[in-house]
C-alpha cells in the first residue's frame, strides 16, 4: 500500500468510526485548528517568510487573519449550520415534515496552491470539518516550508488514482481539468477554485489617486501572486498616463523607492515562474519598474503602457507583478472587451458614476464583481467566493464552505393517514385529479416569518380542500368522481349524524302512521309576498333562497320559524327522485321548504334542538301538462349548471308554487333530520299529502341542466330511505283542535330523549 493510499484509508476508517458527526467532535476540532494559530503563529510566518519573503504582519493581514475569522465564525455557527433545515411547503405536503438534512459525504481530498498556502487549504480544511468529514488529506505543496509533509505533484497525482467523496482544489485551470478527469472516474464532485485574467476597468470619471492606490495594492500584494489580482487594466488613452503616474506613486508609497528592500514585498515563488513572469514582457514597453534579479526570485512592480490585446502578456493569467495598460475607447468597448475572454474570478470597475458599474455589472459574468477596490470581496465571510467558467465550479467561505462539503439531503417524512389526498396521483389518471394535483402541488406554502403568520389561515383553506377532497359527499349518482367522495352509505364514516337513529327520509307506511289530532294547520305568513330570490348551485343541488319575511307558525311546531331557502330533489331520465317515500313507493320530484326555528340565526345554531329546523315537503305528480308556476324555477336552473353559480327569479312567489295553508292541512309528521351531510337530527318533518304537478318535459328540463361539483349531470340527487328505528309517524286529522299542539310535541320530544337516553 503506498503511503497515500494509507492516508486515505485511515481517513475513511477515522469517517467510518462516526466520530466526526458528532457537531461537538466537529467544534472540539476547530478549536484545535484555532490553538494552531495562536500557539504556531510565528512558525508558520518563517514558513511562508521562506517561501514568499511574505513579512509576519503580511502573513497574519492576508492569511492567519481570515482563518480565524473562519474559525469563530464555524464554531459560533456550526449548530445552526448542522441543524436540519425546514423548507417552504406546498399544499401537498404541509402536514408533512419537510426539511434539508446536511450531512457529511466521507472523505474529502483537499489541494490547495502555494500562493496563500494557509488561506486556500485550511480555509477548505475548516469547511469539511464543520461539515462532519474523517481525515481529509490535505496537500500542502510548498516548496522549502515545512519539507516533511510537504506533498507534490506526484504524491497528488497518486492521490487522484484514489476515491474520495469530494476533491477541493485550488490552483490553474490546465490541472483543474485532470483533477475533474480524476473525480470523474468515481462521479466524485469537484470544487475547483481556478484563477485566470481578472480584468479591472477605470472610467474616466473618478477619483485616479485611489482608484490607482487601490489597484497598485491588489496587484502587487503577494508580488502579484493572488488569484483575484487584477490582471491588466482597461482605460481610454486620454487617462493612461495619469494612471502610470499614480500608480508609480502608490508603489513608492507602499514599497519606497526601493521595493527590493522593502519588508512588505514579497518574492516570485521560484524561478521557473520567475522565468515564465520575465518571457511576458516580451513585446511589451515598460513604463514603470521592470527591475529583477532571477537569484533572488525579485521582478520589481511593473507597469506596462500601450499593452496590445494580441501582447505575450495579454495570454494567461500574470500571476506576478506586471500591470499591463490597455487603451479601450470608453465602458462600451470594455465591456465588450471582457466579454470576449474566459469568466473572470474577479472583476473590478472603478468608476464614481453609478451607471458605468451598473452597466459593468448587468452586461459581464464573473466569479465575483468588486466595484471600487480590490481583493476584500474575499474577506467577507458572507459572500461565496468561487468562479465561473474557466475560473472554477463551486464556492466557499463561511457557510458556503460548509454546504459546498455537506450533501444536503432531502428529507419528507409523512404519516401514514391523510390518504385521501393521495388519490390524485394514483391511477386512474383523469383531468379532474389532474387540477387537484395543480392546486396541491403548485400552491406553496412559505414558513418565512410572514408565512408563519398565514399559517393559520392556510391551515383553513387547506382543511377545507383536504376536506373537500377527501371528505367531500355525493350522490350514489357521483360515485364513479375519482373515488374520493363518500357516497351515502358511507356519509356516516365522515358525518357520525348520518349513521344516527333519527335519520331522513324515510319510507312511510300508510297503514302504521298514527292520526293525530293534535296536528293543526299551518300558518303561513308572506308566501304570497312578490320577492326576487336568489338561486345558487350549490354542488349537490341548486338553492332558491328565502328572505326572512317568509314565515311559518302553527302544524304544532314548538314555535315560530323563518323560511331560509327550498330545493328539489330529482331523479334522472324518467328515474324517481323523491326522498321520501310512501308505501315503498318513490315519486318524481320532492320540494323541500327550509325554516329555521326563532330566534335561531343559522341552521348551525338550530341543528342542537330537536325541531330547531322545520322541513315542509312535497310530493311532485306526473302530470299530463305542464305546471306554469314552475317555469321560473326552471329557467333559473338553466343559468346555474356549475356548482358556484347563481342567479336570480325576480318576482317570486312562494304561493305560486305551494298550494295555500288552507288547503295543507293534511300531512304526515315525524322528527328526523336533514337528509344531507351532516345529517343533523333537529328537523320537525312535515309531508303533504297534497301533491305538486310537474310534466315529464319539465322533469327532464329540470333534471338535465345543472351539474354537480365534480362536473358530472347533477342527477339522482335524493338520499335513500333511512330506518325508521321504531319512530311514530303521524298523521294530521282535518279540522283538529289547536288546543293540544303542545301536548304533541312534548309527547313526542319525551318519547325521543327517552330513546337518546337508552342509547347513551
Ligand atoms: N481560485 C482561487 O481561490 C485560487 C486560485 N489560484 C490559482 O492557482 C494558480 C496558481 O497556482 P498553481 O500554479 O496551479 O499552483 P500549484 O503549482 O501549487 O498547483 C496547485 C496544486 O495542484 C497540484 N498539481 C499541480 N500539477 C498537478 C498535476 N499535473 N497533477 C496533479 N496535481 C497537480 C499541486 O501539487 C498543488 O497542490 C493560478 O492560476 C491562481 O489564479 C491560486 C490561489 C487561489
Ligand atoms: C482586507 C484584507 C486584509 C483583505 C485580504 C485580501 C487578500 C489579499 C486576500 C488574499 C486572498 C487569497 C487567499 C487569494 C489567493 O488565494 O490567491
Amino acid at each position: 500500500m503506498s503511503r497515500e493510499q494509507q492516508a486515505v484509508a485511515r481517513a475513511r476508517k477515522a469517517f467510518e468510526t462516526g466520530r466526526s458527526k458528532s457537531v461537538e467532535h466537529r467544534i472540539r476540532q476547530l478549536k484545535n485548528l484555532q490553538r494552531l494559530f495562536t500557539e504556531k503563529q510565528s512558525v508558520i510566518s518563517a514558513a511562508v517568510k521562506k517561501d514568499l519573503n511574505k513579512s509576519e504582519v503580511g502573513t497574519q493581514l492576508y492569511e492567519t487573519l481570515g482563518l480565524e475569522g473562519e474559525l469563530n465564525t464555524a464554531i459560533n455557527h456550526l449548530k445552526e449550520w448542522a441543524a436540519p433545515r425546514p423548507v417552504e411547503k406546498n399544499l401537498l405536503t404541509i402536514s408533512d415534515t419537510v426539511y434539508i438534512k446536511p450531512e457529511p459525504l466521507g472523505v474529502v481530498l483537499i489541494i490547495g496552491a502555494w500562493n496563500y498556502p494557509w488561506a486556500v487549504t485550511i480555509q477548505p480544511l475548516i469547511g469539511a470539518i464543520a461539515a462532519g468529514h474523517g481525515g481529509p488529506a490535505a496537500n500542502l505543496h510548498r516548496q522549502r516550508a515545512l519539507p516533511r509533509s510537504d506533498w507534490g505533484v506526484s504524491e497528488t497525482q497518486e492521490l487522484l488514482r484514489q476515491r474520495f467523496d469530494h476533491i477541493f482544489y485550488t490552483g490553474n485551470s490546465v490541472v483543474g481539468k485532470l483533477i475533474m478527469e480524476a473525480a470523474a472516474k468515481n462521479l466524485t464532485p469537484v470544487t475547483l477554485e481556478l484563477g485566470g485574467k481578472s480584468p479591472c476597468y477605470i472610467d474616466k470619471n473618478c477619483d485616479l489617486t485611489i482608484a490607482c492606490r487601490r489597484v497598485a495594492w491588489g496587484k502587487y500584494t503577494n508580488c502579484g501572486q493572488t488569484c483575484i489580482a487584477p490582471d491588466y487594466i482597461l482605460c481610454e488613452p486620454s487617462i493612461q498616463d495619469r494612471v502610470i503616474e499614480e500608480v508609480k506613486k502608490a508603489i513608492k508609497e507602499f514599497y519606497t523607492d526601493n521595493p527590493k528592500t522593502c519588508p512588505d514585498y514579497g518574492r516570485i515563488i521560484n524561478q521557473r515562474h520567475f522565468k515564465r513572469i520575465m518571457n511576458m514582457l516580451e513585446g511589451s514597453t515598460v513604463a514603470a519598474g521592470g527591475d529583477n534579479e532571477e537569484s533572488d526570485c525579485y521582478i520589481a512592480p511593473t507597469v506596462l503602457r500601450d499593452v496590445k490585446p494580441e501582447a505575450k502578456v495579454m495570454q494567461e493569467e500574470i500571476f506576478g507583478p506586471l500591470l499591463p495598460i490597455l487603451s479601450v475607447s470608453g465602458l462600451d468597448e470594455a465591456i465588450k472587451f471582457i466579454n470576449k475572454g474566459e469568466k473572470p474570478l474577479a472583476l473590478y470597475c472603478f468608476s464614481s458614476d453609478n451607471k458605468v458599474i451598473n452597466r459593468m455589472t448587468d452586461e459581464t459574468s464573473s466569479g465575483g464583481f468588486l466595484a471600487n477596490d480590490c481583493l476584500v470581496h474575499f474577506s467577507v465571510g458572507s459572500l461565496p467566493f468561487g468562479g465561473v467558467g474557466n475560473s472554477g465550479m463551486g464556492c466557499y467561505h463561511g457557510k458556503y464552505s460548509f454546504d459546498q462539503l455537506s450533501h444536503l439531503r432531502s428529507c419528507l417524512i409523512k404519516k401514514l393517514n391523510m390518504e385521501g389526498v393521495n388519490r390524485m396521483r394514483y391511477p386512474p389518471h383523469t383531468p379532474k385529479k389532474l387540477g387537484w394535483a395543480r392546486f396541491f402541488i403548485l400552491n406553496s406554502v412559505d414558513l418565512g416569518w410572514v408565512g408563519r403568520m398565514a399559517l393559520l389561515a392556510v391551515m383553513v383553506v387547506v382543511a377545507a380542500v383536504v376536506l373537500q377532497c377527501t371528505a367531500q359527499w355525493c350522490y350514489q349518482s357521483q360515485y364513479s368522481c375519482d373515488d374520493t367522495c363518500r357516497d351515502p352509505i358511507r356519509w356516516a364514516a365522515q358525518f357520525p349524524s348520518c349513521g344516527g337513529l333519527r335519520q331522513s327520509p324515510i319510507n312511510i307506511v300508510s297503514t302504521k302512521v298514527h292520526v293525530n289530532s293534535a296536528l293543526p294547520p299551518f300558518n303561513f305568513i308572506g308566501h304570497t309576498n312578490t320577492i326576487n330570490i336568489t338561486v345558487e348551485n350549490k354542488g349537490h343541488s341548486a338553492h332558491f333562497a328565502l328572505p326572512h319575511s317568509v314565515r311559518l307558525t302553527g302544524g304544532a311546531l314548538p314555535g315560530h320559524y323563518r323560511a331560509a331557502q327550498f330545493h328539489f330533489h330529482w331523479g334522472g331520465n324518467g328515474r324517481p327522485g323523491s326522498e321520501h317515500t310512501i308505501d315503498g313507493e318513490q315519486f318524481p320530484m320532492e320540494l323541500h321548504i327550509v325554516h329555521i326555528k326563532e330566534p335561531y340565526g343559522s341552521l348551525a345554531e338550530a341543528e342542537h334542538d330537536m325541531a330547531g329546523i322545520a322541513l315542509l315537503a312535497f310530493l311532485f305528480e306526473e302530470s299530463p301538462d305542464d305546471n306554469p308556476h314552475l317555469d321560473s324555477v326552471i329557467a333559473s336552473l338553466g343559468r346555474v349548471k356549475n356548482n358556484g353559480s347563481s342567479t336570480v327569479i325576480p318576482n317570486f312567489r312562494l304561493s305560486d308554487i305551494i298550494p295555500s295553508d288552507k288547503d295543507l292541512f293534511s300531512y304526515y309528521r315525524y322528527v328526523g333530520s336533514m337528509t344531507t351531510p351532516g345529517c343533523e337530527q333537529a328537523v320537525a318533518w312535515t309531508l303533504f299529502h297534497r301533491t305538486l304537478p310537474i310534466s315529464s318535459l319539465q322533469l327532464d328540463a329540470i333534471t338535465q341542466q345543472c351539474r354537480f361539483w365534480t362536473g358530472q349531470p347533477m342527477t339522482d340527487i335524493f338520499r335513500p330511505t333511512q330506518p325508521l328505528d321504531g319512530r311514530v309517524v303521524y298523521r294530521s286529522k282535518a279540522g283538529a283542535a289547536l288546543r293540544g299542539v303542545m301536548h304533541w310535541w312534548v309527547g313526542v320530544s319525551s318519547v325521543l330523549l327517552g330513546r337518546t337516553g337508552l342509547i347513551h
